[in-house]
């Protein structure tokens, strides 16, 4: 007999998250006054007092898939996990549990353009599609584009500690952007820069998408999500509560915010938990070849 058909692939996942959590381990510091000879004291690990340690699930047990055209904005309130999210999207962090899957390698925006503030933003252009993996050929063939992008006109030639905040992120933004990453990781960045430089980065992003790529875009701007994004994921104290459409998820996570801020704890702990029972579970199957299939 035949072996069974495989049903169709609807999508081409890019990233699938399987299972991942995050627990981050810091050292408490003793509160109020010390002394020298106090605190030498602490530091052997003696006495009342002595450095605890803290644990924080920054990440718990999340999982979800993100297909080719993805425009996936992430929301939550702060301290949520969400840069965490990206940091190990882009293997920066390895997730105590779990895996996470890519079908290349995330770029996050701002990161990995690790830049020198004492050069100039011309100088910083070509360190960072360097440090990007950029030939010099590319270099040359991009380098007025990313000017370009980056809206930065004289200052170009200028050091970027010259720069205001917006200016560097800005820049920063126009370098990474310029890798044609298949998927791109935005931390933020949208939120920064004028209105002209939001219009042109979001031109940009959807230029990714549309080159069949996946961006995430992480935004304490819901009308950012709801005007960048085809999916909205939404991230709470570390748990993943909502995947939906960006006009759904933003409902939902206004909705929730509104019962807190007025002292209905008890309610927001209601709509997050009916949410997260809704969520569709995520089965994966790995295939041959390293990669996963997600239904
Ligand atoms: N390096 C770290 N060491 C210890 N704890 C950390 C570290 N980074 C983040 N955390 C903790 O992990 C949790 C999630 O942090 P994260 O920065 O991922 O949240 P976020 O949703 O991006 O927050 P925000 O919206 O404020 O930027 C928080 O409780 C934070 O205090």
């Amino acid at each position: 007999m035949d072996a069974p058909e495989m049903s169709p692939v609807l999508h081409q996942p890019t990233v699938v998250v399987d299972d991942i959590s995050v627990v981050y381990r810091t050292k408490n510091q003793p509160a109020g006054r010390t002394n020298t000879r106090k605190t030498l004291w602490q530091a052997l690990g003696r006495g009342a007092g002595a450095d605890s340690a803290v644990r924080t699930t920054a990440l718990r047990n999340v999982s979800f898939v993100a297909n080719k055209g993805d425009s996936i904005g992430v929301i939550g309130r702060n301290g949520s996990g969400k840069s965490t999210l990206m940091k190990v999207l882009a293997g920066l962090i390895i997730p105590d549990t779990g895996r996470v899957y890519a079908s290349s390698n995330p770029i996050l925006l701002g990161v990995n353009a690790a830049l020198i503030s004492s050069m100039s933003g011309a100088q910083n252009v070509r360190l960072g599609c360097l440090a990007m993996g950029m030939s010099h050929s590319e270099i040359d063939a991009k380098y007025d584009a990313i000017v370009d992008m980056s809206g930065l006109e004289h200052e170009i030639y200028h050091p970027m500690n010259s720069y205001s905040s917006g200016m560097g992120a800005r820049l920063r933004f126009a370098i990474a952007a310029a890798v044609d990453p298949e998927i791109l990781l935005v931390d933020e960045a949208l939120n920064t820069g004028d209105a002209q430089f939001k219009e042109r980065s979001k031109m940009r992003m959807q230029q990714v998408t549309q080159q069949a790529g996946t961006v995430f875009i992480v935004s304490h701007s819901l009308s950012t999500i709801t005007s960048t994004c085809n999916r909205a994921i939404w991230i709470d104290k570390g748990d993943f509560v909502m995947d939906g459409t960006p006009d759904d998820v933003a409902k939902e996570y206004r909705n929730f915010i509104w019962r807190i801020n007025e002292g209905n704890a008890d309610y927001g702990r209601q709509i997050r938990a009916e949410l997260m029972a809704s969520l569709p579970e995520i089965r994966t199957t790995l295939l041959p070849n390293g990669w996963k299939r997600a239904r």
